[in-house]
């Protein structure tokens, strides 16, 4: 039986367009213009899909969605805009669409969404994820901990998405959780059974960029022995996440651009463009609205990939989950034979207090070290590393406030604050590292090539140097 789709958008050239070119595909199409009359139809009528725009006369507080919610038989419903804004994107997947478009869409990419969603019409129904209770979360998400109302509302935005198809950004400071989230997302979603492939931006250098994306073709250039398909022909209908987004420089995002927009790229050396279905989920600790101002960020890049945004918080403002997540690591990190069952009092005190400028990064780390070192059954507040003591005893101390600078000579060392005599060598070494990096970023406003240059280390080697420092080169710009 031919599908029937209801298509609702103001643009009589779209509108025309998409209707012809569906109907050649085999569907019946029925167009409407306006929010009133698809509301008519959708309550007179029976459709298998709705595509519908966002902007529309009728459509102000996304009437035709809500309509579309009240449905008994609920029907798959497409979003495809010009004007997306996070707003929008997060009420429509609150109301239950199937997928969110931007425009201009390439018919193929369209026809796709259109197929799946008829092939599949339970993918998304994200309203009919029921509102669940603080305490179900723990089942549906066994690999995030939390509690906190910032990351309870951050579980119900990957619960409602990860069905979609749209892209995701998610910022925070570094060790919050990013990447964690980001793969939650891919194994709740459709795509499960596909690839979920970690893509560093850092890591990846200048001259290899599309190589390693796109893939090349024998020969393409000297040592390219054999045809390489890239990263994102390796995650065909699974999930690209792209880490450190904020970092890729201009020319690299021009190359990105065209791959997430049409799906679309060309190995090197390749004469044939090869089409994948791979969702883009991204992460960056900057903030990418201020990188496109300052003109070091596309704005058009932004927009395709920041579709949805999900903020996490830093450590230090959930502070129901700490203790939660420090008890989490106990249990989860213990080795078979270690005699630590639990913590004291005390020591659950002493990490409540601290800061935790690493964030989940630094309490997994301090936990697991502390364990590894405890001969007793309970964990007390002398076994925390004196670094996460001190702030204790310290309450003017601000986080990542580890050592203090000397404003004369940003390159010297002065470790006063921090009484070498109770370091270990490492946490020394350590404390060390980090003063000599703000020093180095300092005289080098925060450009990382420079700094990188004079220390010695590729520009990733410095950014990754960085990221365990939780060091932001763009606070010193
Ligand atoms: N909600 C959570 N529950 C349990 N463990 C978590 C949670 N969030 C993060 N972690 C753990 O904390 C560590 C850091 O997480 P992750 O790598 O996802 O952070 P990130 O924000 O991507 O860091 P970066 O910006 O440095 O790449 C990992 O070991 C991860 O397993």
């Amino acid at each position: 039986m031919t599908a029937r789709i209801l298509i609702a958008d103001d643009e009589p050239l779209y509108l025309r367009t998409t209707g012809d070119l569906l109907r050649k595909a085999g569907y019946e199409c029925v167009c409407v213009a306006d929010a009133h009359q698809a509301i008519e139809m959708l309550r007179d009528q029976q459709f298998d899909l709705v595509l519908s725009d966002l902007k529309m006369p009728g459509n102000l507080k996304l009437e035709l969605l809500h309509e579309h919610a009240k449905l008994r038989q609920r029907i798959p419903i497409i979003v495809i805009t010009g004007v997306p804004t996070l707003p929008s994107a997060i009420e429509s997947i609150r109301l239950g669409i199937t997928d969110y478009l931007l425009k201009p869409v390439k018919f193929e990419i369209l026809l796709a969404s259109v197929q799946r969603a008829l092939a599949n019409p339970s993918i998304v129904r994200a309203a009919d994820v029921p509102m669940r209770k603080a305490n179900e979360w723990a089942s549906v998400f066994p690999d995030m901990i939390g509690n906190s109302p910032p990351m309870l509302e951050v579980f119900e935005i990957v619960e409602r998405v990860a069905s979609t198809d749209t892209n995701i950004l998610i910022t925070g400071e570094s060790g919050t959780g990013k990447e964690v989230v980001a793969k939650t997302i891919h194994e709740h979603s459709h795509r499960s059974g596909g690839v979920f492939q970690v893509i560093d931006c850092t890591a990846v250098p200048e001259a290899l960029f599309e190589s390693i994306l796109f893939g090349h073709k024998k020969g393409a250039f000297t040592g390219a022995a054999s045809d390489q398909p890239g990263l994102l022909k390796q995650c065909d209908d699974g999930t690209a996440f792209l880490d450190e987004l904020g970092e890729l420089p201009l020319l690299m995002q021009a190359k990105l651009l065209r791959a997430v927009q049409e799906k679309e790229f060309t190995p090197l050396g390749g004469h044939r463009p090869v089409t994948v279905n791979t969702r883009f989920v991204c992460a960056t600790n900057r903030d990418l609205k201020m990188e496109v101002s300052a003109g070091r960020f596309r704005q058009d890049l932004f927009y395709r990939l920041g579709v949805i945004h999900i903020d996490l918080p830093p450590l230090r403002k959930r502070d129901e989950d700490v203790v939660m997540l420090a008890e989490h690591f106990l249990k989860t990190l213990r080795p078979t034979g270690s005699p630590v069952k639990g913590f004291s009092a005390d020591a659950l005190e002493v990490i409540r207090r601290y800061r935790w400028p690493g964030n989940i990064r630094e309490l997994r780390n301090v936990i697991e070290g502390t364990i590894a070192l405890t001969q007793r059954d309970v964990i007390e507040a002398a076994d925390l590393p004196a670094i996460v003591r001190q702030q204790e005893n310290d309450p003017a101390r601000e986080p990542g406030d580890q050592v203090q600078a000397n404003d004369d000579d940003p390159t010297s060392l002065n470790l006063g604050t921090i009484h070498p005599g109770k370091l270990s060598r490492d946490e020394a070494l350590r404390a060390a590292e980090h003063q000599y990096l703000i020093g180095l970023l300092d005289v080098h406003d925060g450009n990382v090539s420079e700094a990188a240059r004079q220390a010695g280390l590729s520009r990733q080697g410095l950014h990754k140097l960085l990221k365990t420092h939780n060091i932001q080169a763009s606070d010193f710009r």
